[in-house]
């Protein structure tokens, strides 16, 4: 926990007054939000567009201003949490189901800084990728993904029977692709009719990384 406080620590001091900001989804952005509330009682004049419905009540409930990518296509930052980064700064987002929001509005920012704690650091990602699926496709996405050689398997719910479903109304599953060489060739693997967005985040988007530790934590830059 320490050190999830110590990265959105870091992070805060990269929004400005004035700033649109986008806003990730999960445990470590919820303690960035829970800093930004601070700042937002002592004057200082944000906004952000969230990328999920959790985002979005967590913000309402800590008085922060909340804005839609209609009204502000391009945020000055977005700020959001990973599942693992790995040594060139890809990324695989989605453990909370949000990844499709996420990939936008981390693509519409001026900058995209991720915000994670050591544990999340990785040599190569490696972690089953999640992937929004229409249901429609389900079938045939599985069978193309079978014919590719990796496993497509639905997202157990806590607290309700699978699948999980998104923020947009599609499924929620998990593509088991080992230990990935290349991320551009899963990632590219992955856009199959049906599948709306995966969770593999290239680093080509990724501004910064800000590792959080248990004394202190630092902005890695590519
Ligand atoms: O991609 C995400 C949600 O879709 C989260 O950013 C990711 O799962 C990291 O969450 P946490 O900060 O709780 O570890």
């Amino acid at each position: 926990m320490i050190e999830k406080v110590n990265c959105a620590k870091k992070a805060i001091e990269l929004v400005e007054d004035g700033m649109i900001i986008g806003l990730g989804s999960g445990t470590t952005v919820r303690v960035f939000v829970e800093m930004l509330a601070e700042r937002v009682r002592e004057g200082m004049d944000v906004a952000v567009v969230p990328s999920s419905i959790d985002s979005h009540m967590l913000a309402v409930e800590h008085g922060i201003r909340v804005v839609s990518l209609l009204e502000h296509p391009e945020p000055d930052v977005c700020v959001d949490g990973a599942d693992q980064v790995d040594r060139d700064f890809n990324l695989i987002k989605g453990g909370g189901g949000a990844l499709t929001r996420e990939k936008i509005v981390a693509s519409a920012s001026k900058k995209f800084y991720v915000i994670v704690d050591e544990s999340k650091m990785v040599d190569r990602l490696s972690m089953p990728v999640p992937v929004e699926v229409l249901e429609f496709a389900y079938g045939f996405v599985r069978k193309r993904l079978a014919d590719l050689g990796y496993v497509l398997k639905l997202r157990e719910g806590k607290g309700k029977l699978r699948p999980v479903i998104s923020d947009n109304g599609n499924l929620i599953a998990d593509v088991d692709a080992g230990v990935i060489e290349s991320p551009e060739e899963v990632e590219g693997a992955l856009r199959i009719p049906g599948i709306v967005e995966n969770g593999i985040f290239l680093a080509e988007m990724v501004d910064g990384v800000v590792v959080g530790r248990k004394d202190g934590a630092e902005v890695l830059r590519r």
